[in-house]
């Protein structure tokens, strides 16, 4: 038995549960497999998630990947925030392959987070492997921890975004962004 599936157990105990009943046998062990799994993104590195999809390309437009849905944990109470992430960037003769935005969106959410460092998170990575003009990041997202327990709002949406570069210092390339990521 892993470190983390003991814990586990020892969690269900405290909480009252028979850990012995047929149902809960198993449920350390799923457990440690699940929180290892939404937290995996601590083994990713950068280098692992783009892969050299880094290609050469003249288009130096606007490139906006909108609505990554994502599945994070908020490190305060490590409840869900579920969302979706927008990222926009404007190329300086390197495009990213597509899929590697989703990718980059994963590795940063599948780790305790807060939505700001998220959203920063995302975009400095996306400057990073592009030495792009300027990025843009937008997340909106509700958190478990607003909705299950606490104040229990339901119908609140935290939206972040983080804005880099040309996307900061020109208002136009911002509205552009938000346009073409339906905001
Ligand atoms: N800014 C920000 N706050 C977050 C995020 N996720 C959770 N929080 C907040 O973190 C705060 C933690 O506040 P505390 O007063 O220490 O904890 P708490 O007593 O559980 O707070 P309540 O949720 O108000 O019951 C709460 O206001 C949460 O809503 C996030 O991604 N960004
Ligand atoms: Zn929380």
């Amino acid at each position: 038995m892993s470190e983390l599936e003991s814990l586990y157990r020892k969690v269900l105990k405290e909480l009252g549960e028979d850990t012995e009943r047929e149902g809960l046998l198993d449920t350390p062990k799923r457990a440690a497999k699940a929180m290892k799994f939404l937290t995996s993104g601590y083994e990713t590195e950068l280098s692992d998630v783009v892969n050299n999809a880094v290609f050469s390309s003249d288009n130096d437009e606007m490139v906006v990947v909108q609505g990554i849905e994502f599945y994070s944990l908020c490190e305060h109470h490590v409840l869900p925030f579920i969302g979706r992430c927008h990222i926009g960037y404007l190329p300086n003769g390197k495009v990213l392959g597509l899929s590697k935005f989703a990718r980059i969106v994963d590795m940063f959410a599948r780790r305790l987070q807060i939505q700001e460092n998220l959203t920063k998170q995302i975009a400095e990575a996306v400057e990073e492997v592009t030495g792009c003009r300027g990025v843009g990041v937008i997340i909106e997202a509700q958190h478990m921890c607003m909705m299950m327990r606490g104040v229990q709002k339901q119908n609140s949406m935290m939206r972040t975004s983080v804005m880099k570069g040309a996307f900061r210092e020109q208002q136009a390339t911002r509205e552009e962004f938000m346009r073409l990521a339906g905001i």
